[in-house]
């Protein structure tokens, strides 16, 4: 079995999402598929599918949430990498042995039907891991 799939999404911190949107839409001449709040991680997200891969941008709706610090710390610009998994909790049990600091061990819901985890960046040379499973429909 894989334990990592492919890479599920890059996520894009961003201050207007539809300022990004627009923009985004220009870059890669598509629009966005879905856009979806996340009250639990503070934020909006939009979705955009670039061939076999996803963009997401996310504005924060909160200064405080971890896209409000993100941005006020660091600017606008990538965020993190989500991979795709089959499961999740086994995935995150084998990378806590394998000695990365999992944030959240019990798997909390995302967006666009998933359920996210995330491996702090200090134990992963500086970026900030998503793990995503397809949630049950
Ligand atoms: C779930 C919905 C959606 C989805 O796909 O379904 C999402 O992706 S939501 C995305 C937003 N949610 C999260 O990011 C949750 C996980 N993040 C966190 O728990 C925090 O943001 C954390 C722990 C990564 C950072 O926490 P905090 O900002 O409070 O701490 P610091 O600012 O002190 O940062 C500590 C250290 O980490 C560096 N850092 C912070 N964020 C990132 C990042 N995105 N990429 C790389 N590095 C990051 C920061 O610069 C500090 O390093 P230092 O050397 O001390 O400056
Ligand atoms: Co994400």
């Amino acid at each position: 079995m894989n334990h990592i799939n492919k890479i599920e999404h890059l996520g894009i911190a961003v201050k207007d999402i539809d300022a990004a949107n627009t923009l985004y839409e220009k870059l890669l001449g598509v629009a966005p598929y879905k856009q979806e709040v996340v009250a639990s991680e503070s934020v909006i997200t939009s979705f955009f599918k670039v061939g076999e891969n996803k963009i997401e941008l996310l504005a924060s709706t909160d200064e405080e949430g971890p896209i409000g610090k993100f941005i006020a710390k660091k600017g606008e610009g990538i965020h993190h990498i989500a991979f795709d998994v089959d499961d999740i909790v086994a995935e995150l049990d084998r990378l806590e042995k394998e000695g990365f600091q999992i944030l959240n061990k019990t798997p909390k819901k995302g967006a666009d039907n998933k359920l996210v985890a995330f491996i702090h960046p200090k134990t992963t040379s500086g970026v900030l891991v998503e793990l995503c499973q397809e949630a049950p429909k």
